[in-house]
Formats: structure tokens, sequence, C-alpha cells
């Protein structure tokens, strides 16, 4: 592939690897952008869109983007304001994956109960910007200066070993199930920022052509998460039911609710929450619902 080919076309940052990778090519997969990467080449042009997709490390497509070098791209909140981007990318969508706390750490046995409380002490991140705005924040309340500030290092990953080598008193890292903070013998004492995937454009739009496109490859990717997001659930009710149960399941604009063979009952059809589906259906037993059926969403626009 020559620069020539990829003349005109949108290009489209998507995570090389680590957490954020599959779900990214399930997202793209589920709108429809197709492409065949060869050998594992970094920059793979669509089949079937106008445009390119440029695979990367997740902590590079905010200044990819920002600078204005790729024109969409996917990757973490955190890694954007890590990087010092979002005066430079715009946050086009959330994307409801990528879910995690980025957490102030402490081994279980330290006697440092709160973030001040290693005020001055060594904090092992990857995190170095925003570790070094938090603690930052607390020397000058501190009023700490020189040498009695708080030592931020950097590490590339493995933070978590940091406590137990003898390299910290405390870490930033991120945190999604806990485990790996649990296994390593730390436990969270304060919250520096929670994060997710996000859709990112450079603010400054280099190419302004492109922006039909844009519309369109983040219509088509909010339609996929929203289906990830919402269920549909449907159900038969007494008709003189049928307004407590249309409290439980409101639907996002109104349910739809039909019509039975029998007039004393009507069939009920609903999106909802998939978080919230098992808690929904117990409240529709109560109420007298019967024949509950969820049903996963492939794909929608909402
Ligand atoms: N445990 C996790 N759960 C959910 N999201 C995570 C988790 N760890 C990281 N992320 C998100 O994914 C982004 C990229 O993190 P990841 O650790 O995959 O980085 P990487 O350096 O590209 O990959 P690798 O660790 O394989 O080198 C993070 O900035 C964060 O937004
Ligand atoms: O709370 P948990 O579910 O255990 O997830 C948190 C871990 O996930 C990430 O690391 P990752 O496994 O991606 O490896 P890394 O250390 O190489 O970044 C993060 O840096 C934590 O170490």
């Amino acid at each position: 592939m020559n620069a020539e080919s990829l003349h005109g076309r949108l290009l489209f940052a998507i995570p090389k690897k680590g957490r954020l990778h599959d779900t990214c090519l399930a997202l793209l997969a589920g709108a429809d952008i197709r492409f065949r990467r060869h050998n594992r080449l970094d920059v793979c042009l669509s089949s079937n869109h106008n445009l390119a997709l440029v695979f990367l490390p997740a902590s590079d497509i905010p200044s990819f983007v920002g600078k204005g070098n790729v024109d969409l791209g996917i990757t973490g909140h955190d890694v954007i304001l890590e990087a010092e981007m979002q005066n430079l990318v715009e946050e086009v969508l959330r994307l409801g994956f990528g879910k995690c706390t980025l957490q102030v750490q402490v081994p279980e046995s330290s006697p440092y109960k709160s973030a001040a409380d290693l005020a001055g002490k060594r904090v092992v991140t990857s995190f170095e910007v925003l570790a070094g705005q938090y603690f930052g924040k607390i020397d000058d309340q501190l009023n700490l200066v020189g040498e009695d500030r708080t030592k931020i290092e950097y590490v590339g990953g493995s933070v978590e070993a940091a406590c137990s080598l003898g390299l910290a008193d405390g870490i930033v890292d991120l945190v999604e199930s806990g485990e790996t903070m649990r296994a390593a013998g730390l436990h969270a004492v304060e919250t520096v920022l929670q994060t997710e995937a996000v859709l990112i454009k450079s603010s400054a739009q280099k190419h302004p052509d492109l922006q039909p496109l844009i519309n369109l490859i983040t219509g088509r990717i909010a339609g996929v998460v929203a289906a990830s997001k919402y269920v549909v659930c449907q159900y038969n009710i007494l008709r003189s039911k049928l307004s407590s149960a249309t409290v439980v399941t409101p639907g996002r604009r109104a349910p739809t609710i039909s019509p039975l063979e029998d007039e004393s009952w009507v069939a009920v059809s609903s999106m909802v929450e998939k978080k919230n589906i098992a808690s929904i259906m117990d409240e529709l037993m109560k109420i007298g619902a019967e024949d509950i059926l969820v049903f996963n969403l492939d794909n929608c626009r909402v």
C-alpha cells in the first residue's frame, strides 16, 4: 500500500492490542466496516467504505487524532487526559466498554489511609501526568516544596508489583474487577478518575468533506453500542394491570401495546436496559405479567 491509496480516505485509529482491541473489532463488524488485515499490517483499506483503519497503541491514538494525522479514533478517556489532548480532541461517543477506575493504592498492611498520607512519599504509575496532577494538588495544599514533594515514578506495566519490590509506598493504577490489586496485596484508598472507551475526532477537523462519513460511522457505532445496552422485554398482562406494568417498562419513548384474542389481556413490548432486566422481570411477575420473554438486539438505531 502506498500513500496514494490513502489519499482522500478517512483514517480511523483502532487500538492494535491490549484491553480495548477485541471489542473494537466487534464494533467494526457490527457497524459493517469491512477490511482485511494482511500480515498484521497496521494500515488497511476498508473494502466497503472510503476509509482506512490504522492500528496503533491506545496511548498514541489521542495525539494522532488531536494533531489531525488521523480523523477518528477509539481509545480510553484516561489515555486522552494522560496525553493532555482533551482540548485537541472531541469525545463524540462513550462506548460503554473499557470501563475501569484509576485509583491510588497502598499495601493492605500500610499505615497510609489516604492519598494525603502518601504526600512526599514514592508513587509508581504508568499515568505520570494524571498522578502528577493529583499529588501536585495535595502537595500544594500541604505547602510541600522541593525534595519534600511526592516523587512520581513512571513504569510501563506491572505497576502493581512496585510496592512489594520496594520501589514505591503507593501506586496509581487502573482497577476493573480488582483482582490484580488484591492479588498484589493492595487496596484502594482514593479514586483519581473513572474511564471508559470513547470515539474521538479532531477538534480542528482537517477534512470537512469527510464529515458525512464521520456522521455515518458515528451513527452506526452508536447503534451497535445501544444494541449491547438494551434488550427487548415482551410479556402478556391483564388490561386492568397494564398501567402498573408500564411504569416498570416505560420503554424509551413508550411501550408497544398490542391486543390479544382474549380482550381482557394485552401484549407489551418494551426496550429496557440489560443491566436492570432481572429486577424488572421480578417486578413484572409480582404485578401478574405472564409469558415474559427477553430478546437480545443484534443492532439498532435509537
Ligand atoms: N482492566 C481493565 N478493564 C477495562 N479497561 C481497561 C483495563 N485496563 C485497561 N483498560 C483500558 O484500556 C486502555 C489500554 O490499556 P491496556 O493495558 O490494554 O494498554 P496497552 O498498553 O495498549 O496494552 P498492553 O497492556 O497489552 O501493553 C486503558 O488506558 C484503559 O482505558
Ligand atoms: O482490576 P482488574 O480486572 O484486575 O484489571 C486491572 C489491571 O488491568 C490492567 O492491566 P493489564 O492486565 O491490561 O496489563 P498491564 O499491566 O500490562 O497493563 C491494569 O493496568 C491493571 O493492572
